[in-house]
């Protein structure tokens, strides 16, 4: 499990609940989870299939989600494809059928509508398990009811002995319950993680939507886009969408804009590019919701009071999945509150509008509360808290309590003396002195706190009714369509004079009131970029990671996906603090996956390195990382290890001798081996750990700098580097096989990219006699499976493995015409290193498979005849191929 974790994803821990969920779903067991938004509930369903080699089946609301976690997906070496509506590419199904995804995704539409056929297809070639997520969808108490997620559970007939797993991040008791009854879970494994966000900072303020509010949020949000970070504005109106959408723009703010009025066409673009980071805002109303996996959202703010807490929960959530610290701002108008009955409209049934306006109420609360954001929200979602979390506004704020009993008094008592029949308007305006007709009518005017709260503007007692709702001394009931306020049976004994103090910690709106009359906002108060904490980086390493940034952005457009599918930005983050210099070193780092590594590891190594040097910043500095072991810097002594004769002779030949590959071929031999061949032999042996003039081998293969672009953009197109020939389909015909073949090995082995910059296109071959560029070689060599097994050696390459090397050398002196100058070089003294090494990468393996993970102390003193240097370097190089990967100190086997 966390090999496939490592191998995939890059990660050497699990996340809590992870490994034991995946365990239950291994053995066959249902699973309800039930985890915070970015929390990792993904891998609970990804890794399985990885393990079991079988298909995972994912029932997912939407397509976007279904469509980002895909590209995700294919960009760690995972196979995975969806199905729905808009899947253009028919041959998914037949595809799925025959197990050939790791990870299918479908609508639950799809899911319910797919002939049994199609399952039982399924679960021959093998599924492991029948994943339903944000299955929330599934309650009618749940605040995104979906009706054809309760039609789900018809599955079970076809999926017999098939796990079902429902995950969602939100879910009450009773909609939990709804979840498992629904689905039919058969005694499921449950797991309930904690609910709370620490890397979010939570806050809240009321707003008016003045144009100068506006342009305030434009200033903020700017500053965010300054340091490279996405933000979100939710708006609860299609009109207040465009309008913060047009000031973010005419602000020179690259601002996308989304909501249910566009085309699916233009809605699919806007997602696109926001995730893609070609603009850094998306100003949208919640249509862009729940299908958000965007990892390195900073900021999202609320530009109006949402739905429901629920749905805030979520839409906030969208912020920092990657675990860096982000920020979560709402922005709240009083005339948001009386939005209740339009979103009960939505409602079929007295249950269902009782479960929204509860909701909304909540949501309400929420934004008045003074106590900490956190524990309010943790609390709803029945999980106690009771420290406060010191990460929101209210935990910030200077604390300004005072004792408002007087106030509270007055207030409660009007509300109650008007006979709990109203909102907070009227027992307000009573307050301020008013003689409106109503108050009039109703004799309002004769009551003894007429005029009594004239000290305090309206907005100020409506804040304080916000706050004796929080606080419970108030509750709210609806009749009709109107929300009336009486006083509660707390209230009441406070007014009975038996409570205690009303001692109360003062909203911002309230302080404003009282220093400006009015919530005009004021200049510099509205603060919602996140102060992402530089993690103790220098100046210089903030600047490599911003660098590091450009190149990652580059890269993703260049093979069209979004920036986080390549890496995460914590990964980037690392980068920029230890400068892996070596593949190997690369590779250990947390978010580094095999493909990462095989793919754009040479890429990342070579922009560190330059980058670097520009910025004098040492390479390899691990001082600063957990985790990371401190290995010395291996010396590698550029001899092979455990190569057969005749690719160690090929290489010699040509590495030390300088010999074509021609000449190779034909060297010593009644019949003369292919110089594929002979190419294949020296790609091996630089596998192995030979020293390789790479530019000179380019130079005679044609592999130019521009054709490796090429080939690169293929693989990635492909998403898979494990078989030729889509890959080749993707390439001009000029690029051959031979050259995919090299490109992949010089990949390997993690050499530079300036290998290929030497050569350009037009300056191709000069001493090959026979380039395969030229010839068909290359394909030929691919369609007769040519990997060199099929050539009979002849001479000095038929003896035994210990002695032919020496004898080679001998002859090779003596019977050839060439000049053989460098031959000599490999001295008494290399070889004897070489065959001192009591150590091979096959022997360390075995090792560390057998006692679960060995020590780098432990591997040299296991191996005591070889040099430490050596056993380190093959630790490298199994790890740089994702042999082995490290988790604290001890090389694991993946
Ligand atoms: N074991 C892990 N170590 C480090 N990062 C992890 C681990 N597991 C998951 N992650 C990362 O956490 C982020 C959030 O994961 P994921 O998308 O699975 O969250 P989620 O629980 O499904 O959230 P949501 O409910 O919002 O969809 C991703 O970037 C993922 O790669």
């Amino acid at each position: 499990m966390e090999a496939a974790l490592k191998r995939y994803f890059g990660y050497t821990g699990f996340r809590p609940y992870q490994g034991e969920i995946i365990q239950k779903v291994l053995e066959g067991r249902d699973c309800l989870v039930v985890m915070a938004t970015g929390s990792g509930k993904s891998i609970c369903y990804q890794i399985p299939p990885l393990v079991a080699k079988k298909t995972a089946v994912v029932v997912s609301p939407l397509l976007s989600l279904m469509q980002d976690q895909v590209m995700s997906l294919k960009q760690h070496g995972v196979r995975s494809d969806y199905l729905g509506s808009t899947q253009m590419n028919t041959s998914v199904s037949s595809e799925a059928e025959k197990g050939m995804f790791d990870v299918l995704y479908m609508t639950p539409e799809k899911a319910i509508s797919l002939p049994s056929r199609f399952w039982s297809n399924l679960q021959a070639s093998g599924i492991c398990l029948l994943a339903i997520d944000e299955a929330h969808c599934i309650s009618e108490w749940g605040h995104d009811f979906r009706p054809e997620y309760k039609q789900l559970h018809s599955l079970r007939d076809h999926l017999v002995g098939v796990p079902f797993v429902a995950l969602t991040a939100t879910a009450t008791e009773r909609v939990r319950g709804d979840i498992a009854t629904s689905l039919n879970l058969s005694n499921p494994h449950i797991a309930i993680g904690s609910f709370d966000r620490p890397n979010l900072f939570y806050g809240v303020k009321s707003c008016n939507r003045s144009v100068s509010f506006i342009s305030e949020l434009v200033k903020e949000v700017s500053k965010n886009c300054t340091v490279g970070g996405s933000t979100i504005i939710y708006c609860t109106t299609i009109k207040d969408t465009e309008q913060v959408h047009e000031a973010m723009v005419s602000a020179g703010i690259k601002a996308n804009i989304y909501h249910g009025r566009m085309g699916s066409k233009a809605r699919e673009d806007s997602h696109r590019s926001f995730v893609r980071d070609e603009v850094f805002v998306m100003v949208a109303t919640i249509a862009f919701g729940m299908g958000i996996d965007k990892p390195d959202v900073r900021c999202v703010i609320h530009y109006g009071c949402p739905k429901s807490l629920e749905s805030y929960y979520q839409e906030s959530g969208r912020c920092g999945r990657d675990g860096l610290p982000s920020v979560c701002w709402l922005y709240y108008q009083r005339s948001d509150f009386t939005k209740g009955d339009f979103y009960c409209s939505e409602a079929t049934n007295p249950t269902q509008r009782k479960a929204i306006m509860d909701s909304f109420m909540a949501a309400q609360k929420y934004c008045l509360h003074t106590a900490c954001r956190r524990k309010v929200l943790l609390q709803y979602f029945g999980q106690e808290s009771t420290t406060d979390c010191g990460n929101c506004d209210n935990c910030t704020a200077t604390k300004n309590e005072r004792d408002l009993s007087k106030e509270s008094f007055l207030l409660l008592s009007c509300i109650k003396s008007c006979g709990g029949r109203w909102g907070l308007n009227m027992p307000v305006d009573v307050l301020r002195g008013s003689r409106a007709k109503k108050i009039v009518e109703h004799n309002y005017d004769k009551l003894p706190m007429h005029a009594r709260g004239k000290d305090y503007p309206p907005n100020w007692w409506k804040a304080l009714g916000g706050l004796l709702l929080a606080h419970g001394y108030l509750k709210e009931t609806i009749s009709d369509t109107f929300r009336l306020l009486s006083v509660s049976p707390q209230g009441v004994k406070f007014l009975s004079g038996t409570g205690t103090p009303l001692v109360l910690q003062l909203t911002a709106e309230m302080i404003e009131q009282e220093e400006h009359g009015s919530s005009e906002h004021k200049e510099g108060a509205l603060n919602p970029v996140a102060t992402v904490e530089s993690e103790k980086s220098s100046e210089e390493e903030l600047k490599l990671y911003q660098m590091l940034l450009n190149v990652r952005m580059k890269l993703a457009h260049d093979i069209g996906t979004a920036p986080y599918a390549i890496c995460g930005d914590q990964t980037l983050r690392h980068f920029a603090k230890i400068r892996p210099s070596t593949g190997a070193r690369l590779a250990n780092i947390d978010g580094v996956n095999q493909h990462f590594v095989t793919r754009y590891g040479a890429i990342f190594i070579q922009n560190i390195t330059q980058f670097s040097k520009e910025l004098s910043l040492q390479m390899d500095d691990s001082s600063g990382v957990e985790d990371m072991m401190s290995v010395s810097k291996p010396v590698n002594n550029n001899l092979p290890r455990n190569l057969g004769d005749a690719k160690f002779t090929s290489w010699e030949l040509w590495q030390k001798s300088g010999y074509s590959f021609k000449k190779i071929a034909h060297f010593r031999r009644a019949v003369a081996i292919k110089e594929q061949t002979v190419i294949s032999y020296i790609l091996d042996a630089a596998r192995d750990g030979c020293e390789m003039n790479w530019n000179r081998f380019c130079e005679e293969t044609g592999l130019t700098h521009e054709i490796a672009s090429q080939i690169r953009l293929a693989i990635a197109k492909v998403g898979s580097r494990d078989k030729l020939k889509p890959i080749k389909e993707e390439l001009p015909e000029n690029v051959t096989y031979e050259m995919i073949k090299i490109f992949l090995a010089i990949d390997d082995v993690g050499a530079s990219e300036k290998t290929f910059g030497n050569v350009s296109a037009d300056k191709v071959p000069a001493s090959t006699t026979e380039s395969p560029k030229s010839s068909s070689h290359g394909s030929e060599a691919v369609k007769n499976g040519n990997q060199g097994d099929d050539v009979i050696m002849a001479g000095a390459f038929d003896s035994s493995p210990s002695t032919k090397r020496s004898q080679a050398h001998g002859t090779l002196a003596s019977v050839s015409n060439e000049p053989v100058k460098k031959l000599q070089k490999i001295d008494e003294q290399g070889m004897e290193s070489f065959a001192a090494i009591a150590a091979t990468e096959e022997a360390i393996v075995e090792l560390a498979a057998s006692c679960n993970g060995v020590s780098l102390e432990d591997a040299v003193k296991h191996f005591s005849g070889s040099k430490r240097e050596s056993v380190i370097e093959m630790l490298e190089n199994l790890e740089c191929n994702f042999v082995v990967y490290r988790k604290k100190d001890c090389y694991m086997v993946l």
